[in-house]
């Protein structure tokens, strides 16, 4: 066949693809409907595993899984907004990692709110002012973000769905590597380019801002002044890439939450994440985890933040596999609130098993 022979087969092939893409929006429309009657959440978690995994498994190629996964990820931010139109909060401003990741994972459709620090995500959410929030919750290399595990102590926001990002670091600026006087970065940013750091710089002082993005704004206003960020917010601050990849471990993968009012459905792949304090006294942890054991709870995280009301007394996040609505999980639980002074259960969601 000629190049005009396959390029008009091309065009039809498109024709056709319009008018099936059409029609399967007609039918989300008809989900829409259903939903407001019964007013149930407009993202569906567990039915966006299941529609991934479908076209997974239908794949027969050439295309790679990973063209289709992000062609149907543009089409469920359309049907979003065929729906209702979702307002998605996030750590801003634009060109924050937090921005790239809800982007990735939510589409171009949905309106996105940026804010000026984590704890107002849930603000947001809380209030019914946006419907999603994206949050960092945990780094490969430098560990729990702080911010986000304390708003999950002091709102009632739930956890829907994870997202695992690999994030390279960037050390941004208008001026050459030997006149960098300050450098601006979100404290997470600087544990994870620690040695980079330390090697590079003798005197440069690292002054900790909200978010990368923020750092970017910040370093674009002032002589001699270098962010540490991403290659867009390079790009939308008017920031040159002085040195590229310097975190310390090149495997740096940070996972996000999303946050909302209702957790999720099980889909058979699920995580579940946990609250609770305990008394100050011997083994009151190791009762805990003696009852996750019994019940086969097999956790895949835990961090500790301190309870801020009596000395010494903590709480503890715990994620773990599986769904609160399983019997075994839903008796472990009760069993291991006896030896906790209080026990909440943030949420359910589909456990993320690959990168965006
Ligand atoms: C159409 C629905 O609403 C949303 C859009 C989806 C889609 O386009 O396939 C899937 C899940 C939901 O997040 C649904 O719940 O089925």
């Amino acid at each position: 066949m000629s190049l005009d022979d396959l390029r008009n087969r091309i065009d039809e092939i498109d024709l056709e693809l319009v008018k099936l893409l059409n029609e399967r929006a007609r039918v989300v429309v008809e989900v829409g409907k259903l939903k407001s009657r019964t007013d149930g959440p407009i993202y569906a978690p567990d039915r966006e595993k299941q529609v991934l995994a479908k076209i997974r498994r239908a794949n027969q190629g050439p295309l790679p899984d990973r063209t289709l996964v992000a062609i149907w990820r543009e089409l469920m931010s359309g049907s979003f907004v065929l729906e209702k139109p979702l307002r998605i909060a996030y750590l801003g401003p634009a060109g924050s990692f937090s921005h790239t990741a809800a982007m990735l994972k939510f589409g171009q459709s949905v309106e996105y709110e940026p804010l000026a620090d984590i704890r107002s995500v849930f603000d947001e959410i809380s209030k019914e002012h946006c419907d999603l929030g994206i949050v960092p919750i945990e780094n490969s290399t430098g560990g729990g973000v702080i911010e986000t595990l304390d708003a999950l102590i002091e709102t009632d926001v739930k956890v829907c769905a994870e997202v695992l990002m690999a994030v390279h670091h960037n050390l941004l600026a208008n001026c050459l590597l030997e006149d960098v006087e300050k450098i601006y970065s979100k404290p997470e940013v600087f544990a994870q380019c620690r040695n980079w750091l330390t090697a590079t710089f003798k005197e440069a002082k690292t002054i900790p801002v909200a978010s990368t993005a923020r750092a970017a704004q910040m370093a674009a206003e002032e002589p001699n002044t270098a962010a540490i960020g991403s290659k867009i917010a390079a790009e939308l601050y008017g920031l040159k890439m002085i040195c590229e990849n310097i975190e310390d471990i090149a495997n740096n993968i940070t996972r996000f939450l999303v946050v909302s009012k209702e957790d999720a459905k099980p889909t058979g792949e699920d995580k579940t994440a946990i609250l609770f304090s305990t008394a100050h006294k011997a083994g009151a942890l190791a009762d805990v985890l003696e009852v996750f054991k019994k019940y086969n709870i097999n956790m895949t995280n835990i961090e500790s933040r301190p309870s801020k009301k009596r000395g010494w007394e903590y709480y503890f996040f715990v994620d773990f596999l599986g769904h609160h609505t399983e019997e075994r999980i839903q008796i472990g639980l009760e069993e291991s609130r006896q030896h906790c002074l209080q026990l909440s259960i943030l949420g359910s969601f589909p456990r993320a098993t690959e990168l965006l």
